[in-house]
Protein backbone atom coordinates (compact mmCIF):
# COMPACT_ATOMS: atom_id res chain seq x y z
CA UNK A 1 0.00 0.00 0.00
CA UNK A 2 1.25 3.67 -0.08
CA UNK A 3 1.85 4.66 3.49
CA UNK A 4 0.66 2.58 6.08
CA UNK A 5 -1.77 -0.23 5.55
CA UNK A 6 -4.69 1.34 4.06
CA UNK A 7 -5.54 2.10 0.63
CA UNK A 8 -5.87 5.51 -0.43
CA UNK A 9 -8.92 5.96 -2.86
CA UNK A 10 -11.98 3.64 -3.04
CA UNK A 11 -13.92 4.06 -6.41
CA UNK A 12 -16.66 2.69 -7.28
CA UNK A 13 -18.46 2.43 -10.73
CA UNK A 14 -21.45 1.95 -12.54
CA UNK A 15 -19.75 -0.46 -15.59
CA UNK A 16 -16.42 -2.48 -15.96
CA UNK A 17 -14.81 -0.27 -19.31
CA UNK A 18 -16.21 2.40 -17.18
CA UNK A 19 -14.02 1.17 -14.39
CA UNK A 20 -10.73 0.36 -16.30
CA UNK A 21 -10.72 4.26 -17.60
CA UNK A 22 -10.77 5.73 -14.55
CA UNK A 23 -7.93 2.85 -12.94
CA UNK A 24 -6.13 4.24 -16.24
CA UNK A 25 -6.11 7.53 -15.29
CA UNK A 26 -5.40 6.75 -11.47
CA UNK A 27 -2.23 5.05 -12.72
CA UNK A 28 -1.25 7.87 -15.00
CA UNK A 29 -1.95 9.73 -11.93
CA UNK A 30 0.95 7.82 -10.21
CA UNK A 31 -1.45 5.42 -8.60
CA UNK A 32 -1.23 1.44 -8.03
CA UNK A 33 -4.45 0.20 -9.17
CA UNK A 34 -6.64 -3.00 -8.61
CA UNK A 35 -10.43 -2.80 -10.49
CA UNK A 36 -11.83 -5.22 -9.21
CA UNK A 37 -15.16 -7.36 -10.92
CA UNK A 38 -18.05 -6.67 -8.22
CA UNK A 39 -17.59 -6.72 -4.24
CA UNK A 40 -15.19 -8.99 -3.37
CA UNK A 41 -16.60 -12.29 -1.71
CA UNK A 42 -13.16 -12.79 0.30
CA UNK A 43 -10.43 -10.99 1.16
CA UNK A 44 -7.89 -9.89 -1.35
CA UNK A 45 -4.45 -9.24 -1.17
CA UNK A 46 -4.24 -5.44 -1.53
CA UNK A 47 -0.08 -5.32 -0.57
CA UNK A 48 1.43 -2.40 -3.06
CA UNK A 49 -2.02 -1.17 -4.15
CA UNK A 50 -2.71 2.42 -3.53
CA UNK A 51 -6.45 2.56 -5.28
CA UNK A 52 -9.01 -0.38 -5.94
CA UNK A 53 -12.09 0.53 -8.21
CA UNK A 54 -15.18 -1.76 -7.62
CA UNK A 55 -16.87 -2.37 -11.14
CA UNK A 56 -20.49 -2.86 -11.09
CA UNK A 57 -23.11 -2.93 -13.72
CA UNK A 58 -25.09 -0.19 -11.65
CA UNK A 59 -25.65 2.02 -14.60
CA UNK A 60 -28.91 0.96 -16.54
CA UNK A 61 -30.33 -1.60 -14.06
CA UNK A 62 -33.07 -0.52 -11.17
CA UNK A 63 -32.42 1.60 -9.04
CA UNK A 64 -32.75 0.29 -5.91
CA UNK A 65 -30.45 -2.30 -7.19
CA UNK A 66 -27.70 0.08 -7.86
CA UNK A 67 -28.04 2.15 -4.68
CA UNK A 68 -27.98 -1.92 -2.90
CA UNK A 69 -24.77 -2.48 -4.79
CA UNK A 70 -23.31 0.75 -4.97
CA UNK A 71 -23.58 1.13 -0.68
CA UNK A 72 -22.45 -3.37 -0.93
CA UNK A 73 -19.43 -1.74 -2.56
CA UNK A 74 -19.17 1.24 -0.15
CA UNK A 75 -18.94 -0.92 2.79
CA UNK A 76 -16.19 -3.25 1.15
CA UNK A 77 -14.33 -0.23 0.35
CA UNK A 78 -14.04 1.72 3.95
CA UNK A 79 -12.86 -1.74 5.32
CA UNK A 80 -9.91 -1.63 3.68
CA UNK A 81 -9.31 2.35 5.12
CA UNK A 82 -10.16 4.11 1.69
CA UNK A 83 -9.40 7.77 2.52
CA UNK A 84 -11.75 9.09 0.12
CA UNK A 85 -14.22 7.43 -1.69
CA UNK A 86 -14.76 8.41 -6.31
CA UNK A 87 -18.54 7.46 -8.08
CA UNK A 88 -17.76 7.21 -11.27
CA UNK A 89 -20.19 7.38 -14.00
CA UNK A 90 -19.95 8.01 -17.42
CA UNK A 91 -18.59 11.21 -18.87
CA UNK A 92 -21.81 11.68 -20.64
CA UNK A 93 -23.36 11.47 -17.94
CA UNK A 94 -25.43 8.34 -19.01
CA UNK A 95 -28.59 8.09 -16.63
CA UNK A 96 -32.53 8.45 -16.84
CA UNK A 97 -34.90 10.95 -14.75
CA UNK A 98 -35.16 8.27 -12.16
CA UNK A 99 -31.19 8.02 -11.78
CA UNK A 100 -29.30 6.29 -11.13
CA UNK A 101 -26.54 9.36 -10.58
CA UNK A 102 -28.50 11.16 -7.85
CA UNK A 103 -30.08 7.95 -5.84
CA UNK A 104 -26.91 6.28 -5.83
CA UNK A 105 -24.91 9.87 -4.77
CA UNK A 106 -27.37 10.55 -1.68
CA UNK A 107 -26.98 7.00 -0.45
CA UNK A 108 -23.25 6.87 -0.57
CA UNK A 109 -23.38 10.63 0.92
CA UNK A 110 -25.67 9.49 3.77
CA UNK A 111 -23.83 6.35 4.43
CA UNK A 112 -20.65 8.14 4.80
CA UNK A 113 -22.54 10.96 7.05
CA UNK A 114 -21.58 13.79 4.61
CA UNK A 115 -23.67 16.76 3.31
CA UNK A 116 -22.08 17.66 -0.20
CA UNK A 117 -20.33 16.59 -3.17
CA UNK A 118 -18.87 17.60 -6.44
CA UNK A 119 -20.24 15.94 -9.57
CA UNK A 120 -17.58 16.37 -12.53
CA UNK A 121 -18.12 14.24 -15.79
CA UNK A 122 -15.77 15.74 -17.75
CA UNK A 123 -12.87 14.02 -19.35
CA UNK A 124 -11.10 16.98 -21.75
CA UNK A 125 -8.58 14.76 -23.92
CA UNK A 126 -12.10 12.74 -25.02
CA UNK A 127 -14.24 16.10 -25.55
CA UNK A 128 -16.14 15.82 -23.01
CA UNK A 129 -16.31 19.33 -21.08
CA UNK A 130 -18.27 21.05 -19.36
CA UNK A 131 -19.11 24.93 -19.42
CA UNK A 132 -22.00 27.10 -17.23
CA UNK A 133 -22.98 23.22 -16.65
CA UNK A 134 -23.91 21.91 -19.21
CA UNK A 135 -22.17 18.92 -20.81
CA UNK A 136 -20.51 18.67 -24.27
CA UNK A 137 -18.95 16.43 -27.04
CA UNK A 138 -16.31 17.74 -28.77
CA UNK A 139 -18.20 20.65 -30.59
CA UNK A 140 -21.80 19.37 -29.35
CA UNK A 141 -23.85 19.69 -26.27
CA UNK A 142 -24.98 16.48 -24.89
CA UNK A 143 -28.50 16.77 -26.65
CA UNK A 144 -26.81 16.84 -29.65
CA UNK A 145 -23.87 14.32 -29.79
CA UNK A 146 -25.52 11.40 -30.43
CA UNK A 147 -26.16 10.45 -27.27
CA UNK A 148 -30.33 11.73 -27.39
CA UNK A 149 -30.40 8.41 -29.66
CA UNK A 150 -28.76 6.35 -26.87
CA UNK A 151 -31.10 2.77 -26.59
CA UNK A 152 -30.78 2.68 -22.48
CA UNK A 153 -29.59 6.09 -21.12
CA UNK A 154 -30.92 8.99 -24.12
CA UNK A 155 -29.40 11.92 -23.31
CA UNK A 156 -31.89 14.82 -23.79
CA UNK A 157 -30.81 17.61 -21.52
CA UNK A 158 -27.66 19.06 -21.91
CA UNK A 159 -27.73 21.53 -18.38
CA UNK A 160 -26.84 18.91 -16.06
CA UNK A 161 -28.10 21.29 -12.99
CA UNK A 162 -31.03 20.40 -15.19
CA UNK A 163 -31.05 16.55 -15.27
CA UNK A 164 -29.49 16.56 -11.69
CA UNK A 165 -32.17 17.86 -9.97
CA UNK A 166 -34.82 15.15 -11.81
CA UNK A 167 -32.81 13.00 -9.55
CA UNK A 168 -33.08 14.19 -6.49
CA UNK A 169 -34.96 15.81 -3.73
CA UNK A 170 -31.90 17.89 -2.69
CA UNK A 171 -30.50 21.20 -4.15
CA UNK A 172 -28.20 21.36 -6.85
CA UNK A 173 -25.69 23.98 -7.54
CA UNK A 174 -22.78 24.89 -9.78
CA UNK A 175 -19.34 25.77 -9.50
CA UNK A 176 -18.67 27.72 -12.99
CA UNK A 177 -15.40 28.47 -15.03
CA UNK A 178 -15.27 31.70 -13.77
CA UNK A 179 -15.10 30.36 -10.16
CA UNK A 180 -12.48 27.95 -11.06
CA UNK A 181 -10.34 30.74 -12.71
CA UNK A 182 -9.98 32.35 -9.50
CA UNK A 183 -8.40 28.81 -7.86
CA UNK A 184 -8.96 26.33 -5.18
CA UNK A 185 -9.30 28.79 -2.21
CA UNK A 186 -11.68 30.07 -3.75
CA UNK A 187 -13.79 27.32 -5.30
CA UNK A 188 -13.45 25.39 -1.50
CA UNK A 189 -15.18 28.84 -0.13
CA UNK A 190 -17.91 28.96 -2.60
CA UNK A 191 -18.65 25.01 -2.19
CA UNK A 192 -18.83 25.48 1.81
CA UNK A 193 -21.32 28.97 1.04
CA UNK A 194 -23.21 26.54 -1.33
CA UNK A 195 -23.20 23.76 2.25
CA UNK A 196 -24.32 26.59 3.91
CA UNK A 197 -27.32 26.86 1.50
CA UNK A 198 -28.10 23.21 2.23
CA UNK A 199 -26.76 22.43 -1.16
CA UNK A 200 -26.30 19.00 -1.43
CA UNK A 201 -24.46 18.07 -5.34
CA UNK A 202 -23.03 20.76 -7.22
CA UNK A 203 -21.93 20.34 -10.78
CA UNK A 204 -18.93 21.79 -11.97
CA UNK A 205 -17.90 22.83 -14.99
CA UNK A 206 -14.22 22.00 -16.22
CA UNK A 207 -12.90 22.82 -19.66
CA UNK A 208 -9.56 21.20 -19.17
CA UNK A 209 -6.78 19.61 -17.35
CA UNK A 210 -6.11 23.34 -15.53
CA UNK A 211 -9.64 23.15 -14.23
CA UNK A 212 -9.15 19.30 -12.98
CA UNK A 213 -6.29 20.25 -11.05
CA UNK A 214 -7.88 23.43 -9.12
CA UNK A 215 -11.34 20.91 -8.52
CA UNK A 216 -8.79 17.83 -6.92
CA UNK A 217 -6.64 20.59 -4.73
CA UNK A 218 -10.72 22.07 -3.95
CA UNK A 219 -11.86 18.63 -2.96
CA UNK A 220 -9.26 16.37 -2.23
CA UNK A 221 -10.19 16.46 1.61
CA UNK A 222 -14.49 15.75 0.22
CA UNK A 223 -15.59 11.93 1.67
CA UNK A 224 -16.72 11.73 -1.36
CA UNK A 225 -16.39 13.05 -4.78
CA UNK A 226 -18.40 11.84 -8.05
CA UNK A 227 -17.69 12.52 -11.60
CA UNK A 228 -15.93 11.17 -14.92
CA UNK A 229 -12.16 9.69 -15.47
CA UNK A 230 -10.71 13.48 -15.46
CA UNK A 231 -10.88 13.96 -12.20
CA UNK A 232 -8.71 10.60 -11.27
CA UNK A 233 -6.26 11.93 -13.02
CA UNK A 234 -5.97 14.57 -11.07
CA UNK A 235 -6.29 13.50 -7.68
CA UNK A 236 -2.92 11.86 -7.02
CA UNK A 237 -1.13 14.41 -7.07
CA UNK A 238 -3.11 16.15 -4.02
CA UNK A 239 -2.78 12.73 -2.35
CA UNK A 240 0.69 12.80 -2.30
CA UNK A 241 1.05 16.42 -1.02
CA UNK A 242 -0.89 15.48 2.11
CA UNK A 243 1.72 12.77 2.43
CA UNK A 244 -1.16 10.04 1.40
CA UNK A 245 0.81 8.24 -1.47
CA UNK A 246 4.63 7.86 -2.16
CA UNK A 247 6.05 8.54 -5.37
CA UNK A 248 6.04 5.08 -7.68
CA UNK A 249 8.02 4.32 -10.54
CA UNK A 250 6.08 2.60 -12.72
CA UNK A 251 2.97 2.32 -11.23
CA UNK A 252 1.53 0.75 -14.16
CA UNK A 253 3.66 -2.08 -14.14
CA UNK A 254 2.73 -5.80 -15.56
CA UNK A 255 4.19 -9.17 -16.39
CA UNK A 256 5.21 -9.66 -19.68
CA UNK A 257 2.39 -10.53 -21.88
CA UNK A 258 2.66 -14.45 -23.60
CA UNK A 259 0.12 -16.17 -25.80
CA UNK A 260 -1.68 -15.44 -28.91
CA UNK A 261 -3.75 -12.56 -29.84
CA UNK A 262 -7.30 -12.16 -30.33
CA UNK A 263 -9.89 -9.20 -31.03
CA UNK A 264 -13.93 -9.46 -29.79
CA UNK A 265 -15.95 -6.89 -30.56
CA UNK A 266 -19.66 -6.61 -29.87
CA UNK A 267 -19.61 -2.70 -29.79
CA UNK A 268 -21.55 -0.72 -32.34
CA UNK A 269 -20.27 2.56 -31.60
CA UNK A 270 -18.96 4.70 -34.22
CA UNK A 271 -15.54 4.98 -33.43
CA UNK A 272 -15.59 1.16 -32.99
CA UNK A 273 -16.99 0.70 -36.51
CA UNK A 274 -14.56 2.48 -37.78
CA UNK A 275 -11.52 0.30 -36.19
CA UNK A 276 -13.23 -2.75 -37.22
CA UNK A 277 -12.87 -1.45 -40.94
CA UNK A 278 -9.62 -0.16 -40.42
CA UNK A 279 -8.49 -3.93 -39.40
CA UNK A 280 -10.18 -5.40 -42.37
CA UNK A 281 -8.54 -2.81 -44.47
CA UNK A 282 -4.89 -4.25 -43.27
CA UNK A 283 -6.09 -7.74 -42.62
CA UNK A 284 -8.71 -8.57 -45.04
CA UNK A 285 -8.87 -12.26 -44.50
CA UNK A 286 -8.44 -11.87 -40.78
CA UNK A 287 -12.07 -11.26 -40.30
CA UNK A 288 -15.28 -13.18 -38.73
CA UNK A 289 -18.21 -11.56 -39.07
CA UNK A 290 -21.44 -12.48 -36.42
CA UNK A 291 -24.83 -11.94 -37.22
CA UNK A 292 -27.46 -12.34 -34.03
CA UNK A 293 -29.69 -13.65 -37.11
CA UNK A 294 -27.50 -16.62 -38.17
CA UNK A 295 -26.64 -17.43 -34.64
CA UNK A 296 -30.34 -17.93 -33.70
CA UNK A 297 -30.51 -20.55 -36.65
CA UNK A 298 -27.16 -22.37 -34.86
CA UNK A 299 -24.15 -23.13 -36.56
CA UNK A 300 -22.39 -19.73 -36.79
CA UNK A 301 -20.29 -20.01 -33.90
CA UNK A 302 -18.96 -23.19 -34.67
CA UNK A 303 -18.06 -21.63 -37.90
CA UNK A 304 -16.52 -19.09 -36.05
CA UNK A 305 -14.14 -21.51 -33.92
CA UNK A 306 -13.16 -23.20 -36.46
CA UNK A 307 -11.67 -19.81 -38.98
CA UNK A 308 -10.19 -18.79 -35.53
CA UNK A 309 -8.47 -22.19 -34.68
CA UNK A 310 -7.06 -21.52 -38.27
CA UNK A 311 -5.87 -18.01 -38.09
CA UNK A 312 -4.55 -18.40 -34.23
CA UNK A 313 -2.51 -21.92 -35.41
CA UNK A 314 -0.63 -19.42 -38.32
CA UNK A 315 -0.15 -17.00 -35.76
CA UNK A 316 -2.36 -14.43 -37.92
CA UNK A 317 -4.01 -11.41 -36.32
CA UNK A 318 -7.66 -12.03 -36.13
CA UNK A 319 -11.04 -9.98 -35.22
CA UNK A 320 -14.58 -11.98 -34.51
CA UNK A 321 -17.48 -9.23 -34.65
CA UNK A 322 -20.74 -8.57 -34.59
CA UNK A 323 -20.34 -4.57 -34.92
CA UNK A 324 -22.69 -3.45 -37.79
CA UNK A 325 -24.29 -0.49 -38.94
CA UNK A 326 -27.54 0.89 -37.38
CA UNK A 327 -29.50 -0.69 -40.09
CA UNK A 328 -28.35 -4.11 -39.77
CA UNK A 329 -28.94 -3.95 -35.59
CA UNK A 330 -32.20 -2.70 -36.00
CA UNK A 331 -32.89 -5.36 -38.82
CA UNK A 332 -31.76 -7.99 -35.95
CA UNK A 333 -33.03 -5.97 -32.97
CA UNK A 334 -37.02 -6.06 -34.94
CA UNK A 335 -36.68 -9.84 -35.70
CA UNK A 336 -35.02 -11.24 -32.85
CA UNK A 337 -35.98 -8.58 -29.91
CA UNK A 338 -33.29 -5.94 -28.88
CA UNK A 339 -32.76 -8.30 -25.50
CA UNK A 340 -32.49 -11.49 -27.34
CA UNK A 341 -30.21 -9.80 -30.26
CA UNK A 342 -27.49 -8.81 -27.53
CA UNK A 343 -27.60 -11.44 -25.65
CA UNK A 344 -26.86 -14.04 -28.51
CA UNK A 345 -24.15 -11.72 -29.49
CA UNK A 346 -22.69 -11.69 -26.29
CA UNK A 347 -23.14 -15.13 -25.39
CA UNK A 348 -21.21 -16.18 -28.80
CA UNK A 349 -18.29 -13.55 -27.94
CA UNK A 350 -17.97 -14.87 -24.68
CA UNK A 351 -18.11 -18.52 -25.19
CA UNK A 352 -15.27 -18.23 -27.93
CA UNK A 353 -13.25 -16.11 -25.08
CA UNK A 354 -13.39 -19.08 -23.08
CA UNK A 355 -12.53 -21.75 -25.58
CA UNK A 356 -9.84 -19.95 -27.46
CA UNK A 357 -8.33 -18.68 -24.29
CA UNK A 358 -8.11 -22.70 -23.12
CA UNK A 359 -6.57 -22.92 -25.97
CA UNK A 360 -3.75 -20.69 -25.63
CA UNK A 361 -4.91 -16.65 -26.31
CA UNK A 362 -3.05 -15.11 -23.89
CA UNK A 363 -3.69 -11.19 -25.49
CA UNK A 364 -7.16 -10.27 -25.99
CA UNK A 365 -8.95 -6.93 -27.03
CA UNK A 366 -12.46 -6.93 -26.19
CA UNK A 367 -14.51 -3.76 -27.16
CA UNK A 368 -17.89 -2.60 -25.98
CA UNK A 369 -18.84 -2.08 -22.50
CA UNK A 370 -21.62 -4.79 -22.50
CA UNK A 371 -20.00 -7.05 -24.63
CA UNK A 372 -16.52 -6.83 -21.90
CA UNK A 373 -18.90 -7.60 -18.95
CA UNK A 374 -20.08 -10.28 -20.67
CA UNK A 375 -16.52 -11.72 -21.95
CA UNK A 376 -14.79 -11.11 -17.70
CA UNK A 377 -17.58 -12.50 -16.21
CA UNK A 378 -17.47 -15.74 -18.25
CA UNK A 379 -13.89 -16.40 -17.90
CA UNK A 380 -14.27 -15.85 -14.27
CA UNK A 381 -12.12 -13.17 -13.97
CA UNK A 382 -12.48 -11.31 -10.65
CA UNK A 383 -9.29 -8.53 -10.61
CA UNK A 384 -7.32 -6.77 -13.14
CA UNK A 385 -4.44 -5.00 -12.19
CA UNK A 386 -4.08 -1.97 -14.77
CA UNK A 387 -1.50 -1.65 -16.94
CA UNK A 388 0.04 0.80 -19.79
CA UNK A 389 -1.97 3.16 -21.44
CA UNK A 390 -3.08 2.14 -24.97
CA UNK A 391 -5.18 5.32 -25.95
CA UNK A 392 -7.11 8.36 -23.46
CA UNK A 393 -9.19 5.83 -21.28
CA UNK A 394 -8.27 2.47 -22.13
CA UNK A 395 -5.27 0.46 -20.88
CA UNK A 396 -3.89 -2.98 -21.05
CA UNK A 397 -4.79 -5.24 -18.15
CA UNK A 398 -3.60 -8.37 -16.28
CA UNK A 399 -6.09 -10.88 -14.50
CA UNK A 400 -4.79 -14.21 -13.44
CA UNK A 401 -6.80 -16.96 -14.27
CA UNK A 402 -6.66 -20.54 -13.09
CA UNK A 403 -5.82 -23.25 -15.15
CA UNK A 404 -3.30 -20.37 -16.96
CA UNK A 405 0.28 -20.34 -15.69
CA UNK A 406 1.22 -16.52 -16.47
CA UNK A 407 -1.47 -13.94 -16.60
CA UNK A 408 -4.13 -13.20 -18.96
CA UNK A 409 -3.75 -9.64 -20.66
CA UNK A 410 -6.68 -7.86 -21.87
CA UNK A 411 -7.66 -4.05 -23.12
CA UNK A 412 -11.56 -3.28 -22.84
CA UNK A 413 -12.14 -0.48 -24.77
CA UNK A 414 -15.14 1.40 -24.32
CA UNK A 415 -17.35 2.07 -27.46
CA UNK A 416 -16.24 5.33 -28.05
CA UNK A 417 -12.66 5.21 -27.28
CA UNK A 418 -9.79 5.07 -29.26
CA UNK A 419 -8.00 5.87 -32.67
CA UNK A 420 -9.13 4.15 -35.66
CA UNK A 421 -5.86 1.91 -35.53
CA UNK A 422 -6.66 0.75 -32.51
CA UNK A 423 -7.40 -3.10 -33.14
CA UNK A 424 -3.39 -3.16 -34.54
CA UNK A 425 -1.63 -0.46 -32.25
CA UNK A 426 -2.85 -2.29 -28.81
CA UNK A 427 -0.76 -5.42 -29.74
CA UNK A 428 2.50 -3.10 -30.89
CA UNK A 429 1.70 -1.28 -27.05
CA UNK A 430 2.42 -4.62 -25.43
CA UNK A 431 5.10 -5.93 -27.51
N1 LIG B 1 -25.18 -6.96 -35.05
C1 LIG B 1 -25.79 -6.74 -33.89
N2 LIG B 1 -27.13 -6.70 -33.82
C2 LIG B 1 -27.75 -6.47 -32.64
N3 LIG B 1 -27.13 -6.26 -31.48
C3 LIG B 1 -25.78 -6.29 -31.48
C4 LIG B 1 -25.06 -6.53 -32.69
N4 LIG B 1 -23.74 -6.50 -32.41
C5 LIG B 1 -23.65 -6.26 -31.10
N5 LIG B 1 -24.86 -6.14 -30.53
C6 LIG B 1 -25.14 -5.85 -29.11
O1 LIG B 1 -25.06 -4.44 -28.92
C7 LIG B 1 -24.62 -4.16 -27.59
C8 LIG B 1 -23.41 -3.22 -27.72
O2 LIG B 1 -23.14 -2.71 -26.45
P1 LIG B 1 -21.69 -2.57 -25.87
O3 LIG B 1 -20.96 -3.86 -25.88
O4 LIG B 1 -21.88 -1.91 -24.53
O5 LIG B 1 -20.95 -1.58 -26.85
P2 LIG B 1 -20.73 0.02 -26.66
O6 LIG B 1 -19.72 0.19 -25.57
O7 LIG B 1 -20.24 0.45 -28.01
O8 LIG B 1 -22.09 0.59 -26.30
C9 LIG B 1 -24.25 -5.50 -26.97
O9 LIG B 1 -25.31 -5.94 -26.15
C10 LIG B 1 -24.10 -6.41 -28.18
O10 LIG B 1 -24.34 -7.77 -27.87
O1 LIG C 1 -16.57 8.01 -18.80
C1 LIG C 1 -16.60 7.45 -19.89
O2 LIG C 1 -16.92 8.01 -20.96
C2 LIG C 1 -16.32 5.97 -19.95
O3 LIG C 1 -15.51 5.57 -18.89
C3 LIG C 1 -17.58 5.20 -19.90
O4 LIG C 1 -18.16 5.03 -18.85
C4 LIG C 1 -18.04 4.74 -21.21
O5 LIG C 1 -19.20 3.88 -21.18
P1 LIG C 1 -19.42 2.76 -22.35
O6 LIG C 1 -19.17 3.43 -23.67
O7 LIG C 1 -20.83 2.28 -22.20
O8 LIG C 1 -18.40 1.67 -22.08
Amino acid sequence: MGMGSRIVLGAIADDFTGATDLANNLVRGGMRCLQVIGVPREDIDLTHIDAVVVALKSRSCPVDEAVADSLAALDWLRRQGARQVFFKYCSTFDSTDQGNIGPVADALLDALGASQTVMVPAFPVNGRTVYQGHLFVGDRLLNDSGMQDHPLNPMRDADLVRVLSRQTPHKVGLANHALLAQGADATRRHLSALADKKVRHVICDSLDEKDLDVLAEATVLMPLVTGGSGLGQALPAQYRAHGWLDTINEPGRLSPATGSALVLSGSCSRATLAQVEDFLAKHPDGGFALDPLALAEGGQQEKALAFARQRLSQQAPLLIYASAVPEKVNAAQQALGVARAGALVEEALSQLAVTLVKEGVGRLLVAGGETSGAVVSALGITALHIGEQIDPGVPWTQAPLSGREAPLSMALKSGNFGGVDFFTRAFEVLA
